[in-house]
């Protein structure tokens, strides 16, 4: 079944490089285009490359040929291809060595395509591994030289003043960069070639594909270097046509690691190395066979060039009349030099595990260009290659950082600790999974039976008689009911509820509202229905005391219809239990609806695991060390387990359920008392086991450090203030609106206030009262506003937060604005809105000038004397060119003089000389218009 492919993935089929493949899927037209190699191409878009790659192989080498001999004089452009190819292309290359012996570290970058300039260093580089040899292979071929392009010799002057073509040059090019394997054929050509590889790698990746001169020259060269031994072997080929050695011109050899393809500090001879090893009693064969490998999985750097030199030869097979990889392969045979050049490359290759560059998240492209020991310029044109803007400084992600580095062939990894690898949050396996009890919470208005219902279900446990009554001692406890065991979190009230979800944990599945009959719906009761909302835990609403002669259950179920709290027989899906905690009245209804709401919810974990869970509570015991009260919510915790949470870790010494029995294990949901910690975890912290001392000492260690940032963040946060934190959130559009709590002295004022801020605002920012009550600023108030998604402020008319309040709201970073006049309250959460509204960007425009006359200066290019008509002419404002009505052109002033002398602003009457940057097309009679951009704050009004 055919499938899509990244255009790099097919480059990798083609054995072509795939930025060579993104220009020439572009360049042949194929009715769309890529933008880069991570492209998806469909089937039918692959074939129709793939067919158009493989047809094209006969025009392009005419093609080029013929764009080649335009480019030389008539009388070439009339001769046969061949020869054109031949004699075009090898003079310029030589020359480009010549001009090479001048220049060295360029040689070492890696250029683009595009880069058109660096060819030229590359090349000059070469003059510096000539040989004497190679001076004269080249004087055999005297018809290169005299071919010439002209544009060449234009471009290169220094060229042309040295003749010298080297045919290892020539040949080493060929090998490369053309087709031209035919170049090969001739051994005694070949091998130089080989010898010279290094820098014709050099040259590769630094010639760009545009630049025909540059690209061509190299592969014209190959088939006049071999075209004696070529004309045979196309003829038998068939298909091909004479111009096709020619094809190759098109081809740019990929670019590839500038470290192995630059670092060229010589050459060795073949002579030279021919007596060296055999001053050592070594034998010297020629070939592949011969060739160090790297063995294993690493890749020698001569691997590496050897790779990147076969991608090209066989991207070229594109082109060329068949695969070259047989005739490489048999030129290799014959190319003895390779043997010598794959030792030398092994002198300037990092080792494989040098390549890998080991990041924390994230590194700036200059470190990364220093760790690939390249400059900073060649990473951040790889990466606007790809899209991305990029300077030494910009900080590159992960995969960001990966990309590039593949690119260099370096890899990268990140090693920035992350609990992830230890703290497992996949899911486990659908077969691994069992029932496990549910958790509940008990939540409710003060004197409504919070306590009273717990004592009522524990007593009511089917076990409970045996314990003779259990001694609750711990934060939490299991009943066991007719339908299955059930997990209470014994916290009457909000306070560890909230205290868990403010630290991210969510501990319960199922919160018990309890609401007294007699009493019905009071402040704390929405409190924690938001609370329970905003957990997203679901609510059985316990309607208690109904064995009071007031009670009223019927007024509470109306009075929670307003929020949205409708029992079954009214419609609605909430589950409402009538009890009397004092009389022990439908206890066991109560636990039936928990099991009832735990069984539509399909509570499972999988036991046979490392456990994992939270902290429900923990204190010093002055006997005992740190002791903590944990919640097992997967696997089993063990006795002797080494388990960690939050900073501190230690094997689990003792382990006590909920009736203060000595237990080894504990599975899902199950609640135990644990000693051996190192210090005392805080509630809501996730606790976990690992296996290996070490690994729990680096974890603590590492959140230790990550908690010391945090603390030292959130103090820079407060001195910068939390409202334009909350600014910036909304800016960011991490937060579409204010949320707000809203506390009061009375209930009246608090309606009065919420229906004012609900009419603040507009289409783009709002707010939302996520609760209200009537009271003090409490702890509950800032852990709701602190577990809020995207952060809530606290509003307080007329009340205070208490002491723990205002410590937990200081230490979460929560703000909380208090008022006594609600007017300013309302004009202060009007503010913040305010404050968080696109600003509004307006031009204002500062003056004009007329043009009276144009001159031009060097560097600067055309300058404008201008004559200041109104306002004022103000130095880099910006500034559009009006031709008439027409706005020519919008930049910004560049030089301003008066006279000789620089000027900062020119008056309206006053003469002066200016230059529109980068635009030098300025005409008598135009006008500059001169202005500025201004941010105005945006209001409701
Ligand atoms: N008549 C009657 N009284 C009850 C019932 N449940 C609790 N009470 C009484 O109501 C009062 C408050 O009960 P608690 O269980 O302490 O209430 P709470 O919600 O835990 O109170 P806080 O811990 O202060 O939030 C006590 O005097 C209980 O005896 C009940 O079902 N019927």
């Amino acid at each position: 079944m055919p499938k899509q492919q990244r255009v790099y993935e097919l480059a990798q089929e083609l054995e072509i490089n795939k930025q060579e493949l993104v220009s020439k899927i572009n360049e042949l037209d194929l009715g769309f285009s890529v933008n880069n190699y991570m492209t998806v191409l469909n089937p039918p878009e692959i074939d129709s490359i793939k067919a158009a790659l493989g047809g094209k192989k006969a025009e392009a080498p005419r093609k080029k040929a013929t764009k080649s001999s335009k480019k030389k004089s008539s009388k070439k452009a009339e001769e046969p291809a061949e020869e054109k190819v031949e004699a075009a292309p090898a003079a310029p290359v030589v020359r480009r060595r010549r001009k090479a012996a001048t220049e060295e570290e360029e040689s070492t970058e890696e250029s683009t395509e595009t880069e058109v300039e660096v060819v030229r260093p590359t090349v000059r580089r070469r003059r510096k591994v000539e040989t004497a040899d190679e001076v004269e292979e080249s004087a055999e071929e005297p018809e290169v030289e005299a071919e010439a392009p002209e544009e060449v010799e234009a471009e290169e002057a220094p060229a042309t003043e040295e003749p010298a073509a080297e045919e290892a040059s020539v040949e080493e090019v060929a090998a490369e960069e053309a087709p031209a394997a035919e170049a090969e054929e001739s051994a005694d050509v070949a091998e130089p070639a080989e010898e010279t590889e290094e820098v014709a790698a050099a040259a590769e990746e630094e010639a760009p594909a545009e630049e025909a001169p540059a690209a061509e020259e190299p592969a014209a060269e190959e088939p006049a270097a071999e075209a004696k031994s070529d004309a045979g072997e196309e003829a038998a080929d068939g298909a091909e046509t004479p111009a096709a050695p020619v094809a190759p011109p098109v081809r740019r050899p990929p670019p590839r690691n500038p470290k192995g393809g630059a670092k060229v500090l010589g050459r060795i001879s073949e002579s030279v190395l021919k007596d060296r090893l055999a001053a050592e009693n070594k034998d010297f064969t020629p070939g592949p066979s011969r060739r160090p490998s790297g063995g294993g999985g690493s890749r020698s750097s001569s691997s590496r060039r050897r790779g990147r030199t076969k991608r090209v030869v066989e991207g070229s097979d594109l082109y060329g009349p068949k695969s070259r990889r047989s005739r490489r392969g048999a030129s290799r045979g014959r190319s003895r030099g390779r043997a010598k050049k794959t030792q030398k490359t092994e002198i300037t290759q990092a080792a494989e595990h040098k390549r890998v560059i080991r990041i924390e998240d994230v590194i700036s492209v200059g470190d990364l260009a220093h760790s690939m020991g390249i400059k900073a310029a060649q990473v951040a044109m790889k990466l606007i290659e790809s899209g991305m803007m990029a300077t030494v400084n910009t900080t590159l992600d992960f995969e960001t950082a990966a990309l590039i580095a593949d690119e260099f062939d370096y890899t990268v990894e990140n090693v920035a600790f992350d609990i992830a690898n230890f703290y497992d949050t996949n899911p486990d396996e659908e077969e691994t999974l069992e029932r496990r009890a549910p958790v509940v919470t008990v939540m409710g208005h003060v004197d409504h039976g919070k306590t009273s219902l717990l004592d009522a279900v524990r007593a009511s446990s089917v076990t409970s008689g045996e314990a003779g009554g259990i001694t609750q001692h711990i934060g939490a406890y299991m009943v066991e009911t007719t339908a299955g065991m059930v997990t209470f979190l014994d916290t009457p009230g909000h306070e560890a509820f909230t205290a868990l979800r403010a630290r991210g944990a969510k501990a319960t599945d199922i919160v018990v509202l309890v609401v007294a009959a007699d009493d019905g719906v009071m402040p704390q009761t929405v409190e924690a229905i938001n609370h329970a909302r905003a957990a997203e835990v679901p609510i059985i609403v316990a309607i208690n005391k109904i064995d009071k002669p007031g009670a009223n259950p019927d007024r509470v179920k109306t009075a929670l219809t307003e929020y949205n709290l409708i029992p079954e027989e009214w419609g609605g899906s909430t589950l409402f239990v009538e009890v009397s905690a004092l009389e022990k009245l439908n206890i066991d209804g109560l636990l039936e609806a928990i099991s009832l709401q735990a069984e539509l919810q399909e509570l499972k974990a999988r036991p046979d695991r490392d456990a994992q869970g939270i902290v429900i509570e923990a204190e010093l015991d002055i006997g005992r060390g740190p002791v903590a009260t944990v919640l097992v919510q997967r696997g089993t915790l063990n006795r002797g387990d080494i388990l960690v949470s939050g900073r501190y870790y230690g094997r689990v010494r003792t382990m006590h359920n909920d009736r203060a029995q000595t237990i080894d294990k504990a599975g899902p949901s199950q609640p135990v008392e644990i000693t051996g910690l190192s210090g005392i975890p805080e509630a809501g912290e996730p606790f976990f086991v690992v296996t290996e001392e070490r690994d729990a000492k680096r974890i603590t260690e590492n959140v230790a450090e990550q908690r010391r940032k945090e603390v030292m963040a959130s103090r820079a946060k407060e001195s910068a203030g939390s409202l334009e934190d909350l600014s910036a959130m909304i800016a960011r559009g991490e937060m579409k609106t204010l949320k707000v709590i809203l506390k009061g002295d009375v209930q009246g004022s608090v309606e009065a206030i919420k229906e004012a801020f609900g009419k603040l605002g507009n289409d783009e920012v709002r707010t939302k009262i996520i609760h209200t009550g009537v009271g003090g600023i409490t702890e509950n108030d800032v852990n709701l506003a602190a577990s809020s998604d995207a952060g809530a402020v606290i509003v307080g008319f007329n009340v205070r937060p208490d002491n723990r309040a205002a410590e937990v709201a200081e230490k979460y970073g929560v703000q909380i604005l208090t008022h006594s006049i609600i007017y300013d309250a309302i004009e202060q959460v009007r503010g913040i809105l305010e404050g968080l509204l696109s600003p509004i960007v307006q031009e204002k425009v500062l003056g004009h000038a007329e043009v009276r006359e144009t001159f031009s200066a060097p560097k600067i290019g055309t300058i404008a004397g201008v004559y200041v008509t109104d306002g004022i002419v103000r130095r880099n404002a910006r500034a559009r060119l009006l031709r008439g009505e027409r706005v020519i052109y919008e930049s910004t002033v560049g030089s301003l003089r008066r006279f000789k002398d620089d000027a900062k602003e020119v008056k309206t009457g006053f003469e002066c000389g200016l230059s529109i940057e980068n635009y030098n097309d300025i005409k008598v009679g135009d006008v500059v218009e001169v202005f500025e951009l201004e941010e105005v704050k945006a209001t409701f009004d």
